[in-house]
């Protein structure tokens, strides 16, 4: 399909390419052409199909319903020209249109000597549900000295007793989450954004993951974690807005409908759990494992009461196990997780899988509080190692005309 910015959907690409119809209709460009001359940033084209839009009130990938996949890269930056990184934000909204559109980046060039301007392996693919979340942390406040801007609530994260860091899951300046339905659209997307900005970026690191459901329900089970139970059961519900505001957006200043993301990437050590009982997973969690219900109930939604006993007088859901802490902890984030698998640890022999745990909530104090109150006592511990860490700050939502992070930048 071309729409009126001439944009090319991936879908219909070789289509018209095998016309000759994409090169004619746009005339050639190169990889340094400008790609928002047009004075705007593109438009959501309601028409792609399995498209997510990128304009609205809050970024996509926050209260989206989860993908299948994710790539979440965090990036460092080499310049501390502020201008340079606003103009690369406003890049990156042109690409972003296009690629949740599920369109191709560029038009044929007909001059093949020269490299293409999209990379082309998402040709033939179309939107998968794509969104793209932006956003940066507190050092990257700091490295363009603006951190007079930076909110006052945007604390980084504590040690916490139990954590083993690696440096290689830390750190870095600006994140980028692309949410799919298929690994190959996000690898695209991220290689590309990533490509256009090569001369003040790097990957500083970043992590791969998944989600299993059926698509075909219409309501989609829960995905199940790599422990095998329903993971986001007691996550607030996107039509709650009061919720939603209260616990997941930010309210103030330029921030406001941003959300700050904390990211872990948590070892799980899946042979220890799978020589532990059923029973005594499901007192881990508090929860049952096929039905999802909180322990001593039958259904998945079934209201938690963490005072409840059974015949034997004895709490259902064990003072020590993970619900039972997060729930004492009072507090309410939006958990967005993919469970992830890199292969083989070379030093025990054992799977390093795990959980990039990803979430969303209006300060980091939400995420302190559970983590701080699980950290000594939650039973959970014996089977996770928390590895990688970052909390950062997701840019409000994008207007029409608009650009990312262009609150923040109107403010310098
Ligand atoms: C500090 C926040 C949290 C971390 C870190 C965390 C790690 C983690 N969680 C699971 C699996 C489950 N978590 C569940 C519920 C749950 N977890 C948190 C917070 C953190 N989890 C909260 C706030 C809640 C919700 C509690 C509630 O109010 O109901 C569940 C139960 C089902 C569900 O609600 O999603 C599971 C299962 C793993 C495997 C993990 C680290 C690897
Ligand atoms: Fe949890």
């Amino acid at each position: 399909m071309v729409t009126k910015e001439n944009s090319v959907s991936r879908r219909d690409f070789l289509k018209l390419a095998s016309i000759g119809g994409a090169g004619v209709l746009v005339g050639s460009t190169g990889l340094g052409t400008s790609l928002y001359a047009l004075n705007h940033f593109g438009r959501d084209n309601q028409h792609s199909k399995n498209k997510v839009n990128f304009y609205g009130k809050h970024q996509s990938g926050i209260v989206t319903d989860v993908q299948k996949h994710v790539y979440f890269v965090v990036l460092e930056l080499s310049t501390d020209d502020v201008q340079q990184v606003k103009k690369m934000f406003q890049d990156w909204t042109t690409q972003s249109v296009k690629l949740m559109n599920g369109d191709v980046l560029a038009e044929i060039s007909k001059n093949t000597l020269l490299p293409s301007v999209d990379t082309g392996e998402a040709v033939g693919l179309d939107a998968s549900r794509l969104t793209l979340t932006y956003g940066i942390s507190a050092e990257f406040f700091k490295k363009l000295g603006i951190e007079h801007l930076k909110p006052k609530d945007f604390v980084d994260l504590p040690h916490f007793p139990k954590d083993q860091l690696n440096p290689k899951y830390t750190g870095g300046h600006i994140f980028i989450q692309a949410c799919s339905d298929d690994p190959q659209v996000n690898f695209h997307a991220v290689r590309n954004l990533v490509r256009a900005s090569r001369d003040i970026v790097s990957m500083k690191w970043s992590q791969t993951g998944f989600n299993s459901y059926d698509e075909t329900k219409k309501t989609p089970d829960t995905p199940r974690n790599l422990f095998s139970f329903k993971d986001g059961t007691g996550n607030p519900k996107f039509k709650d807005t009061e919720t939603l505001d209260r616990f997941v957006f930010i309210d103030q200043d330029w921030a406001k409908n941003g959300s700050y993301l904390v990211v872990r990437r948590i070892q799980m050590h899946i042979e220890t759990w799978d020589r532990t009982s059923l029973e005594d997973q499901e007192r881990t969690f508090g929860r049952h494992r096929d039905s999802g219900a909180p322990i001593g109930m039958k259904k998945e939604y079934d209201e938690i009461d963490i005072k409840s006993k059974n015949d034997k007088g004895e709490l259902n859901i064990p003072e020590d196990s993970h619900v039972h802490l997060a729930k004492k902890a009072n507090t309410t984030i939006m958990r967005r997780s993919f469970s992830y698998s890199d292969g083989i640890n070379e030093a025990t022999g054992t799977f390093d899988a795990g959980l990039l745990f990803v979430s969303f909530q209006k300060s980091p104090e939400q995420f302190i509080k559970l983590q701080s109150m699980m950290g000594r006592v939650d039973r959970l511990n014996e089977y996770i190692t928390h590895r990688g860490s970052g909390v950062f700050l997701a840019f409000p939502g994008i207007k029409e005309g608009g650009y990312i992070g262009e609150a923040l930048f109107n403010r310098l």
